[in-house]
């Protein structure tokens, strides 16, 4: 994880993901504080193979315009993003145009080598990484996609509480590993709250790692049901956050 933090925290970097396949880097969100979280990591946006857009909001796409700045000027590359295919439009008319349009520039594909993603369609981005988009509720009326990964980890862009989906995620689909957006206030508008959370049945919590929470975050360490934090800057294995669960569970 690059970051953990809500929106707003300023103790957490922006909740966005760096997922690794085979020497392959996917750069999952992109908001304002990913080129520090990435600087802070010692890494370098030439070794972002990809990257992949969820939403529009600052702390998910509002660090694009340095990476795509950098890419071009600075490594002379168009990295590829992938974007589902709703967003490309607002991502540049809305987000991007300001910052970015000018002579060398003036559409997302100057900047970038746009793969456009539909729902029902399963990605395969590199060899070990395959993707797939699910549009799930955030904003009334903003389309917002969270992502099914290698048809086992379920990543929650931000998403309001919605258990028949986990539910059919779990019990249809495979799915033992979830990450989610928490929001510690009650009610949770526009993200799912802890106090909804805790409701799910603990065969779906002990699957699920709380992220995108807010800078008190150390408060609610021990208070969490069955479900646990993940954290930033840190390195998981995806098959070790699904055997450590069980582990978990055991102990
Ligand atoms: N209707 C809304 C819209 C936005 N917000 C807050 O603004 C943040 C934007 O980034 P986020 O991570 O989606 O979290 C949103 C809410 O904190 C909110 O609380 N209610
Ligand atoms: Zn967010
Ligand atoms: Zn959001």
């Amino acid at each position: 994880m690059l970051g953990t933090g809500s929106a707003f925290a300023k103790t957490f970097y922006n909740n966005n993901a760096l997922v690794y396949a085979n020497g392959y880097t996917l750069l999952v969100d992109c908001g304002i504080t990913a080129p520090a979280a990435l600087h802070s990591l010692g890494k370098s946006p030439d070794e972002i193979h990809a990257l992949l857009v969820t939403h529009i909001h600052a702390d998910h796409v509002g660090g694009l315009e340095e990476i795509a700045f950098r890419m071009k000027f600075q490594y002379q590359r168009k990295p590829l993003l992938y974007v589902p295919e709703v967003l490309a439009v607002p991502l540049w008319e809305n987000a991007l145009k300001g910052g970015l349009s000018q002579d060398e520039g003036h559409t997302l594909e100057d900047y970038f080598d746009v793969r456009l993603m539909e729902e029902g369609h399963e990605y395969e981005l590199a060899p070990g990484l395959c993707v797939e988009i699910i549009e799930t509720p955030h904003i009334p009326n903003k389309a917002s996609f969270s992502l099914y990964l290698n048809r086992h980890l379920f990543y929650s862009a931000d998403m309001r509480f919605n258990p028949e989906l986990l539910h059919s995620l779990v019990d249809q689909r495979g799915c033992d590993t979830i990450l989610h957006d928490c929001q510690f206030i009650n009610p949770g508008a526009v993200h799912a709250c802890l106090d909804d959370l805790v409701t799910l049945p603990e065969f779906i919590q002990q699957r699920l790692w709380l992220m995108h929470y807010a800078d008190n975050q150390p408060e609610y360490i021990g208070k969490t049901g069955q479900m646990r934090f993940i954290e930033q800057q840190r390195l998981y294995d995806d098959t070790e956050l699904s055997k450590l669960n069980v582990e978990f569970n055991e102990a």
